[in-house]
């Protein structure tokens, strides 16, 4: 039997001891391992509390056992569900009792969600959504993955490619009838009004692209200054622990640390990087070439200075916002300077402030309250084709109506690519590798 028709099973719930385990079985043995290991099956959808016996009628545990009959199941298959006491010795001996039933086997990474996409329970976006559900850490991450598990991004897209499919009928028909005078001249019109619309609504959705992929992925802070400015000071005291080496002898920092954090339910990643100053010595110098480096995939610099000190405005190849932060307000006071705020790693002072400052940029990067956002590259890249291709029509009125209808085409095409309704077996194993094994 092949791979695909096989029964998998696997560890659903999380690292063991738990006080409930649950594993998942899914596949055309599944209603038969129950049979074997609770002596019945139970009706689908209902909640049996069972003894678990080996088929030698050893007790394995008492556990609740629920059945899901294909189609109406997670992954389209039939499907049940055994909740354990998530003890590691009881939930190895249930799976090794699994194990010896015929065509059953252990699921590989996102096998479920696998078969879930293949059986048409759910799209590719959907997956990836779920994928990031799993994943989130905080409340924007998971809002942004709920919008996508829930089929939000999805719709759009499949209304999108639909439209573009309805255009390139309604042209083609055009074509076919170009020599009768039948089909009026303003029914082209109205196509081409509607698909400069959707080229706007496309192009305003693809600039989401930057703040989603920033919610999912973590909006990047590096903090960048001269030697002693107290920049590991204050990696410290946001991350309120001890990550980064402190002293005063200028050139602590060599290597780029980074401690996640989690501001006002926004992933953030902090940077903390090697003093920046001229110098012959080759460790501190590979510091500042990385520090550099990583200024310059930033999405935000905390230039800092000590109060008195200029804080530098222009990083080689950083583009975005730069904050000056002028820092040890506790023994410089409130001293004039150019700074857009002034700190204290030491007292806390205007930590509070940072934060603010922060969340308001972050306000300021999102166009809409919608999180209906791409949010991977891979969308970025998709969204992209397809607006290029549906550009290439809108403006190729020279050209004739046959290469215009092609590239409507090919706009819907790249659509149905994120979605995973036109051909993506390529893209699978990347995907899928990405899950934990038991979704
Ligand atoms: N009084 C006071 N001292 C501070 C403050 N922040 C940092 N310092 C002191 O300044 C010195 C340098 O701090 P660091 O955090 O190591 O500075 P840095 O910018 O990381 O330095 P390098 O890694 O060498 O580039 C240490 O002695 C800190 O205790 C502050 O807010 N107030
Ligand atoms: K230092
Ligand atoms: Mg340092």
């Amino acid at each position: 039997m092949n791979a695909a028709n096989q029964t998998i099973y696997a560890l659903s719930s999380g690292s063991l001891p738990a006080g409930v385990a649950v594993i998942r079985i899914s596949g055309k043995q599944a209603m038969a391992a129950v049979e074997s290991l609770v002596g019945s099956v139970p009706a689908p959808r209902h909640a049996v509390l069972k003894t678990i016996r080996t088929r030698n009628g050893l007790i394995l545990d008492r556990g609740l056992v629920l059945t899901f009959a294909g189609p109406a199941s997670f992954t389209g298959e039939d499907c049940a569900e055994i909740h354990v006491h998530g003890g590691k010795a009881v939930v190895a001996s249930l799976l090794a009792e699994i194990a010896t039933f015929e065509d059953c086997r252990l699921a590989e990474h996102g096998e479920f969600s696998r078969r879930a996409l293949e059986n048409g329970k759910m799209d590719l976006v959907e997956v990836e959504g779920l994928a990031d559900l799993i994943s989130a850490e905080t409340e924007m991450q998971r809002r942004l993955a709920m919008e996508h598990a829930a089929g939000g991004l999805s719709d759009l897209y499949e209304n999108w490619a639909d439209r573009l499919t309805r255009a390139r009928a309604l042209i083609e028909a055009e074509l076919d009838f170009a020599d009768e005078d039948d089909v009026p001249g303003s029914v082209s019109d109205l196509v081409w009004a509607d698909m400069e619309r959707l080229h706007s609504e496309l192009a305003t959705h693809l600039s989401g692209a930057d703040f989603g992929e920033i919610v999912r992925d973590g909006l990047r802070i590096v903090i960048a200054g001269p030697p002693n400015a107290g920049k590991s000071s204050l990696l410290n005291a946001l991350a309120k622990r001890e990550v980064a080496i402190v002293t005063d002898i200028a050139g602590t920092t060599r290597d780029v640390l980074h401690v996640d954090l989690n501001i006002e339910g926004y992933a953030v990643r902090l940077y903390d990087t090697a003093g920046l100053r001229e110098t012959d010595e080759i460790v501190e110098r590979e510091g500042i070439r990385r520090a550099l480096k990583t200024v310059a995939d930033a999405d935000m610099v905390l230039s800092l200075a000590e109060i008195g000190e200029p804080a530098q405005t222009d990083f080689v190849g950083f583009t975005g916002k730069v904050f000056k932060l002028g820092t040890k307000a506790d023994v410089h006071g409130t001293a004039p300077g150019d700074y857009d705020l002034l700190i204290s790693s030491t007292s806390g002072a205007g930590l509070k402030e940072l934060h603010q400052l922060i969340i308001k940029d972050l306000q300021d990067r999102s166009s809409s309250l919608s999180l209906a956002l791409p949010s991977r590259l891979r969308h970025r890249v998709l969204l992209t084709e397809s607006l290029g291709a549906l550009s290439a029509a809108i403006e190729s009125e020279s050209l004739g109506l046959d290469i215009r209808a092609e590239q409507l085409r090919l706009s819907a095409n790249s659509l149905g690519r994120i979605t995973g309704r036109v051909d993506v077996e390529d893209l699978l194993d990347v995907i899928f590798s990405e899950f934990c094994i038991g979704k």
